[in-house]
């Protein structure tokens, strides 16, 4: 049986079979407009280069991107800054901290983050994104955004965005903390950069559109209709090195083992992966284990990976 079609006929059962597992897990809180999400909801689309599209589940729910925004906005600093300008405000490290911890910043000197997935490191790309307001900012990042998932017009949750604003007193204080460590310099306004960090978190998307921004970065930054290359290959290349080595927090670990493949997770209960060159891989499951990921979107992603020997390792 053709690959494609053993994904075809597996994967209502798989999803099945990874729901019960959501009850393991609950819903973020912390921003309260997210808590509404349905806790046992869980949704996939696979898509290949050549157009096969494989989906199951709530495939029909809208989410915020929340962390998985970081990834593109990264990519899209990287553009406008070059890789020296982007590592000048953030290191290559993965931290085994929590995602919004600031342990680092104050003991490890210069007290830059670690790295751009983590909310101090994306809060610093926020500020390196060119446009003269953040209002110019954050609609740079939707048409790029657009862009990479296949000309769709996408927008910001305002509920969403002004929930995290109204409430986000650990992003502000690391904010404020990287402006004291001249990370975020002196021309910077910590409320602009951080209006424009939330914006992007609660970027709207569906499962399928997730599936086309990750199959982008499958192909190396190249459109898989157009062939365009929509972002420089270099720049995926670190993208994804990053996804793997935190891009589901602090359990990235044990993902790279069990799964093996590059994915970014977000508290929305969002999954972005794909397999290099094969599929781009777009999940939600809002119910989150106590790392922040969804639990029954890992566990989907574990069995797929098992069953299909999907590791690049
Ligand atoms: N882990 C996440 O998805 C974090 C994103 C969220 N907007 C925050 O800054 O806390």
């Amino acid at each position: 049986m053709a690959i494609i079609e053993e994904l075809r006929a597996k994967l209502p059962a798989w999803v099945e079979a990874s729901r019960a597992i959501a009850v393991e897990g609950q819903v973020a809180s912390y921003i309260p407009e997210l808590a509404k999400a349905p806790r046992e909801a869980l949704g996939i689309t696979i898509l290949s280069p050549d157009g096969e599209i494989v989906s199951a589940g709530e495939t029909e729910l809208l989410f915020t991107m929340q962390s998985i925004s970081k990834v593109f906005t990264l990519m899209l600093a990287f553009m406008d800054n070059g890789e020296e300008g982007v590592f000048a405000k953030v290191g290559m490290e993965p931290t085994g901290d929590d995602f919004n911890s600031m342990l680092k910043l104050e003991l490890v000197e210069p007290g830059k983050p670690f790295n751009p997935l983590i909310n101090a490191g994306a809060i610093a790309i926020s500020s390196l994104i060119h446009g003269s307001t953040p209002a110019a900012k954050v609609e740079r990042i939707l048409a790029f955004f657009g862009e990479v998932a296949g000309g769709a017009a996408l927008s910001v949750n305002a509920d969403v965005f002004r929930s995290e604003s109204a409430t986000a007193h650990r992003n502000r204080s690391l904010a404020y903390f990287l402006k004291d460590n001249e990370v975020l310099g002196e021309e910077i306004d910590v409320e602009e950069v951080l209006s424009v960090y939330f914006q992007h978190c609660a970027i709207e998307i569906t499962c399928g559109q997730l599936a086309r921004m990750a199959l982008v970065l499958a192909l190396g930054g190249a459109d898989p209709v157009s062939g365009q290359q929509l972002i420089p290959r270099r720049y995926v290349q670190i993208a994804k090195a990053f996804m793997i080595m935190c891009g589901m927090y602090n359990a990235s670990g044990e993902f790279a083992i069990k799964v093996g493949i590059p994915a970014k997770s977000g508290v929305s209960g969002g999954i972005l992966a794909l397999v290099p060159g094969r599929y781009g891989i777009g999940v939600i499951g809002p119910a989150l284990g106590p790392k922040g990921n969804s639990t029954a979107g890992v566990h989907l992603l574990e069995t797929m990976s098992a069953s299909l020997d999907w590791s690049v390792f």
